[in-house]
C-alpha cells in the first residue's frame, strides 16, 4: 500500500516522476531478472512466460474477470495462452495447472509496485527533506537561529529514513525469500502462500504506519517552515483555499487508505479462513479484486492529490505574484501621488513665475511711463528755462530800451524847460530894458505880450504833454520794475534750491567748526584764565589826562597774553601770562569774545562756569553786569544763548529757567524771593542733575526781556535787606545761574547745560582792610570761602584725591562746575592804580595758579530719550556728579596728557612762569 504524504514546499514533480520510473526500471530489470530464474528453474523457456504488461494486464483482467464471472474456468490456468509452441486446444489440456504460479505472479507484481512505490517515495522523502533543509539552512542564514529545533529533527527524519530503507531491503529480501518460499510452497500449498501474503501485508501495514508518522513528522516541519517564511511577513496570509483542499484530499486518501487496510485486513481474515477451510479462491479473488479497486481508487486520490499539489504550487505562485503585483501597486500608487504632487507644484510655480511675469511686465511699463513722463518734465524744464532766459532778456533790453526812452524824452523836457527858461529870462530882461531906455508903443507892448502869452500857453501846453509823456514813462517804468520784480522772483525762486543746499552746507560746517572749537576748547584745559586791566578811574589819575595817567600806570599789558606789573615798593617787575590778556582799551564785547564759546557749549549740554575774581573796585561787577547800554558777560552770554536756541529751533526744543543767589557771610540768600530770609535755611545739596540749592526759586524765561527784569528784581530785593548797598556788594558773592534743557526733536535725547555766572566778593587781604566788628566778621566769611575756592584749586591743580569743596558753600555750589565734566572761565579784575599793586599782584598770582588747574575732559550731560542718563564720552552714568567721577583719576592719562601738551607749549614759547605754591591770600 503507497504511504500517503503531503506536498512538500517547492515540490518537484518532474524529478519525483524521474525517480519513480528509474526505480520502476530498476525493480523491473530485477523481477525480470527473478522470473527468469524461477522460470529456469521450473524447467520453462523464457518465450513460453514471456508477456508484455498490456498482456498481463490483459490477461490477468480477462483472468480475474473471468474468475469473477464464469465458474466453468474456474480451474483454468492463467499462463495457458503464454505457451506459445503450443496451439490453443491441445496445450489447455496437455500443460499441467499453473494457477498458483500465476497467483504468485500477480502477488510478485503487486509487491513489485509497492516496492518500486516505496522507492520512489523514499526518494521523494530524502529529496524533501534534503530541500527542506536546504531551505532551513536558508531561513537560519537569514532569520538567525529562530528555529534551532528544526536542525534536530532533520537528522532524526534522515535517521528513520535509513530505518526504513534497511527495512524496505529487508522486504526485499524477505520479498525474494518469500520468492523462493512461494515456488516451494507452489509444490505445496496455496495455505503457506496465503501466510506469506499475509505476513508481507502486515509488515507492510507496518512500514506504512511508520511512513506515514514520518509523513506527518514532514508536515509538522513544512508547517513549522511556512510559519517560518510567512509568520513575519506583514504582506498578508497565503491563500488558504488550495491548502484546505490539499488537506481534504490527504484526509479523503488516509481515508481510502484506512479502507483499503481494512480490506486488506478482510482479505487476511478470508485469507486465514480459507487456510483453514481449505481454501477459497473464488474468496481470495474477490478480495483481490477488491483491493485491486481500492489501489486503483487510492492512484486515483494520489493523481488528484498530485493536481492539488500543482494547484497549491500555482495558487502560492499566483499568491507571490499577487503580494509582488500589490507591492508594484502600492508603489506604483505612492509614485503616482508624488507625481501627482510635483505636477501640482509645478502647475502652483508655473502660476507664480506667470505672476510675477506679469508683474514685472507692468513694472515695465511703469518705468517706461516714469522715464517718458520724466524726459517729457526735463524737456518741459528745458523748455521753461530757454522761455525764461528769453523773457529775462527780452524783458532787460525792454527795459533798457524803454529806460533810453524815457531817458531821451526827460533830456528832451529839460532841454525844452531849459529853452522856455532862457526865453523867460530873455523877455524880462527885454522887458526891463524898454521900461528903462525906450517908451513902446502900447500896441507893440501887447503885441509883444500876446506873443509872450501865446509862447507861454505852447509852453504849458508843451509842459502838459511832456508831463504826460512823464506819466507813461512812470507807468512804463512801473511795467518794467514789476516784470523786472517778476524776473527777480524766478531768480529767487531758482536760488532757493542753492540756498537749501548753502544752508545744509552752512549747518553742516558750522557743527564742525562747534566740535573744532569745543576740542580746541578741552585742548586748551577747563580752567580758562583771562586777565582784565580796567581803565584808571577819574580819582585815581591825580589831575592827570588819560594819556598821561596811562602812561603812568604800574600795570601794562605788553602782549594779548602778558601781564606786566611795574617794580613797586622794592619788587622787581614781574609778568603774568594768562591765555588772554584784555588791556584798559578792550571793550566788553572784547572780553565777551573770550568766553563766547563757552557759553555756548552750555546749550551742547555742559557745564559752565564763569566767574570775576579780583580785589574790590578792580571792575569785577562792570565785567559781569556792566554799567546801562554797555552789559557785560551776563547779559551778553544770556542774549547769546536766546539767540543760538532760535538758530537751532528746528532741531531742539529748548527750556530757560535761572535762579540768582547770594552767598553772605557764608550764608545763602534768594534773591527771587522777597523780603527778608533766613540763610541758614539754604543749603547746597547733591541732586541727580549735579549740585543745588533746595528751595532755591528757579524761575523760567523765554527772552531778554524777562531775564532783564528778573536780574533787576534780584537786584532789587539784594538792595532792600542791604544797608549799604555798595559796601555790601563788594563783601558778597552774586550767582546768576541759567539751566538749560534741549531736547533734541529727532532722538528724544535730552541735553542739559548748567552756567554759573559769578561775580565774587572782593578778594583783598584781611589785614590790608583793617576791619573791626562786623567788618571783620564779613572779611572773614570773605575770607573763608575764597581761602576755600584756593584750596580747591590748589587741591586740583595737585590732583589730590580728596577735594575739599565742603569747606565753603561757594565751593560746595561749584562743585560740579569745577569739576570734571565742566569748563570753567576765571576773568581775574585787576586795578592799574599804584596803590593797588600789591593786590594786584597777588590777584594775578592767585590767577596763575588756578590757570594750571586740569580739570580733565569735560562731559556732555545726557538723558537719553528713554530717561537714562548718561554723557557724551560714557565715562561717568551721572555726570554732574564731578567728584565722584571726574577727579576719582586725577592722574588719569587724558588729564596727564593734557598737562603735558601744556608745559610744552610753555616750554616752547618760554613765557609761562610758575607762580608760587601756596594760595594764602
Ligand atoms: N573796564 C572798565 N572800563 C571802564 N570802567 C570800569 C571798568 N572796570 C571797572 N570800571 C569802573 O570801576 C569802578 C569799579 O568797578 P566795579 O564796581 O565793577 O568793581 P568791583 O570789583 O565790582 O567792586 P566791588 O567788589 O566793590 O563790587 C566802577 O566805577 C566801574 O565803572
Amino acid at each position: 500500500m503507497p504511504p500517503t504524504f503531503k506536498k512538500p514546499l517547492d515540490y518537484d514533480p518532474g524529478l519525483a516522476q524521474q525517480t519513480l520510473q528509474k526505480s520502476y526500471q530498476n525493480s523491473d530489470a530485477a523481477v525480470e531478472a527473478r522470473k527468469r530464474t524461477l522460470l529456469a528453474e521450473l524447467g520453462l523457456a523464457d518465450e513460453e512466460y514471456e508477456l508484455d504488461d498490456e498482456e498481463e494486464e490483459e490477461q490477468y483482467g480477462e483472468g480475474e474477470e473471468g474468475l469473477g464471472e464464469g465458474e466453468e474456468n474456474d480451474e483454468e490456468p492463467i499462463l495457458t495462452r503464454g505457451h506459445k509452441h503450443t496451439n490453443g486446444t491441445a496445450s489447455k489440456a496437455a500443460l499441467p495447472s499453473y494457477g498458483y504460479r500465476d497467483l504468485f505472479g500477480k502477488e510478485m507484481e503487486g509487491r513489485r509496485r509497492q516496492m518500486i512505490e516505496v522507492k520512489g517515495y523514499e526518494q521523494y522523502l530524502m529529496d524533501l527533506l534534503n530541500r527542506s533543509g536546504e531551505q532551513l539552512q536558508a531561513l537560519r542564514a537569514e532569520k538567525g537561529l529562530m528555529y534551532p529545533g528544526n536542525v534536530e529533527v532533520i537528522p532524526e527524519l534522515q535517521h528513520e529514513l535509513r530505518m526504513l530503507q534497511e527495512e524496505n531491503r529487508n522486504l526485499r529480501s524477505s520479498g525474494a525469500r518469500a520468492s523462493t518460499d512461494g515456488e516451494a510452497s507452489s509444490r505445496g500449498s496455496s495455505n503457506e502462500l496465503a501466510q506469506q501474503v499475509s505476513s508481507l501485508q502486515q509488515q507492510l501495514a507496518v512500514r506504512d504506519a511508520r511512513l506515514r508518522e514520518a509523513e506527518a513528522e514532514a508536515a509538522r516541519l513544512k508547517a513549522r517552515l511556512a510559519q517560518a517564511a510567512d509568520g513575519p511577513s506583514p504582506r498578508g496570509a497565503a491563500p488558504t483555499a488550495p491548502v484546505e483542499e490539499l488537506r481534504a484530499l490527504e484526509a479523503l486518501l488516509a481515508e481510502s487508505q484506512a479502507a483499503l487496510q481494512a480490506k486488506e485486513r478482510e482479505l487476511t481474515s478470508v485469507r486465514a479462513s480459507k487456510a483453514a477451510a481449505g481454501g477459497s479462491a473464488d474468496a481470495v479473488r474477490e478480495l483481490t479484486k477488491q483491493r485491486d479497486d481500492a489501489v486503483q481508487a487510492q492512484e486515483l486520490l494520489q493523481q488528484q492529490l498530485a493536481h492539488a499539489r500543482t494547484d497549491l504550487a500555482t495558487a502560492e505562485a499566483n499568491f507571490r505574484a499577487q503580494q509582488a503585483a500589490m507591492a508594484a501597486a502600492t508603489e506604483s500608487e505612492q509614485a503616482k501621488a508624488l507625481q501627482k504632487q510635483m505636477w501640482s507644484l509645478t502647475e502652483q510655480h508655473s502660476k507664480k513665475v506667470e505672476e510675477l511675469e506679469a508683474e514685472l511686465k507692468q513694472k515695465q511699463v511703469m518705468i517706461q511711463q516714469l522715464q517718458a513722463t520724466k524726459s517729457d518734465a526735463l524737456q518741459a524744464m528745458k523748455e521753461m528755462k530757454g522761455r525764461m532766459a528769453a523773457v529775462k532778456s527780452d524783458a532787460a533790453a525792454a527795459y533798457k530800451t524803454q529806460l533810453m526812452g524815457v531817458q531821451a524824452k526827460l533830456d528832451e523836457i529839460h532841454a525844452l524847460r531849459e529853452g522856455v527858461l532862457e526865453e523867460l529870462v530873455n523877455f524880462q530882461a527885454e522887458i526891463f530894458s524898454e521900461k528903462t531906455i525906450t517908451q513902446m508903443s502900447r500896441l507893440v507892448r501887447d503885441k509883444e505880450i500876446s506873443r509872450v502869452r501865446s509862447a507861454q500857453s505852447d509852453l504849458r501846453t508843451k509842459m502838459s504833454e511832456l508831463d504826460q509823456a512823464l506819466k507813461e514813462a512812470r507807468d512804463e517804468t512801473e511795467t518794467v520794475r514789476q516784470q523786472a520784480e517778476q524776473v527777480a522772483k524766478i531768480r529767487e525762486l531758482e536760488a532757493q534750491g542753492q540756498i537749501m543746499h548753502f544752508r545744509e552746507k552752512w549747518r553742516t560746517e558750522f557743527d564742525k567748526r562747534r566740535k573744532l572749537h569745543n576740542t580746541v576748547l578741552e585742548l586748551k584745559g577747563n580752567i580758562r584764565v583771562l586777565c582784565r586791566v580796567r581803565p584808571m578811574l577819574d580819582k585815581e589819575r591825580g589831575g592827570m589826562d588819560a594819556a598821561a595817567a596811562a602812561a603812568s600806570m604800574p600795570v601794562r599789558c605788553p602782549t594779548e597774553e602778558t601781564v606786566r606789573v611795574a617794580a613797586v615798593d622794592n619788587k622787581a617787575e614781574k609778568d603774568f601770562e594768562f591765555d588772554r590778556v584784555l588791556s584798559p582799551d578792550e571793550g566788553q564785547d572784547k572780553l565777551y569774545d573770550e568766553v563766547a564759546a563757552l557759553v555756548v557749549s552750555v546749550l551742547d549740554g555742559y557745564n559752565v562756569a564763569i566767574m570775576a575774581y579780583g580785589q574790590t573796585g578792580s571792575g569785577k561787577t562792570f565785567t559781569m553786569e556792566g554799567p546801562e547800554g554797555d552789559p557785560g558777560v551776563n547779559l551778553r552770554a544770556l542774549g547769546d544763548l536766546f539767540r543760538l536756541a532760535g538758530e537751532r529751533a528746528a532741531e531742539y526744543a529748548f527750556t530757560f529757567s535761572a535762579s540768582v543767589l547770594e552767598i553772605y557771610n557764608e550764608q545763602i540768600y534768594d534773591l527771587l524771593m522777597n523780603g527778608a530770609q533766613d540763610g541758614d535755611k539754604l543749603d547746597v545739596k547733591q541732586g541727580p542733575d549735579g549740585m543745588y540749592v533746595p528751595g532755591l526759586k528757579m524761575e523760567e524765561v523765554k527772552d531778554m526781556a524777562e531775564v532783564t527784569a528778573m536780574i533787576s528784581r534780584g537786584k532789587s530785593n539784594r538792595s532792600t535787606y542791604a544797608t549799604n548797598m555798595n559796601e555790601h556788594s563788594s563783601r558778597s558773592h552774586l550767582v546768576l545761574s541759567v539751566y538749560i534743557t534741549a531736547v533734541s526733536k529727532q532722538s528724544g535725547v535730552t541735553l542739559k547745560g548748567k552756567l554759573h555766572l559769578i561775580d565774587l566778593a572782593g578778594s583783598e587781604r584781611l589785614s590790608r582792610t583793617g576791619a573791626q566788628g562786623d567788618r571783620l566778621k564779613e572779611a572773614q566769611a570773605i575770607n573763608k570761602s575764597l581761602s576755600a575756592l584756593g584750596d580747591v584749586i590748589q587741591a586740583l591743580q595737585q590732583r589730590n584725591a580728596h577735594i575739599p569743596y565742603r569747606n565753603s558753600k561757594l565751593t560746595r555750589l561749584l562743585e560740579d562746575s569745577l569739576g570734571g565734566n565742566s569748563k570753567c572761565v576765571m576773568i581775574v579784575n585787576v586795578s592799574p592804580a599804584t596803590e593797588n599793586v600789591s593786590e594786584t599782584k597777588c590777584s594775578l598770582e592767585f590767577a596763575s595758579r588756578a590757570r594750571k588747574v586740569e580739570l580733565g575732559k569735560a562731559r556732555v550731560n545726557v538723558v537719553s530719550a528713554d530717561g537714562a542718563s548718561g554723557n557724551g564720552n560714557g565715562v561717568s552714568p551721572s555726570p554732574s556728579r564731578g567728584p565722584a567721577s571726574g577727579r576719582a583719576t586725577p592722574s588719569g592719562e587724558g588729564s596727564m596728557s593734557r598737562v603735558a601738551s601744556r608745559e610744552q607749549m610753555t616750554t616752547s614759547t618760554g613765557r609761562r612762569t610758575p607762580g608760587p605754591s601756596g594760595l594764602s591770600r
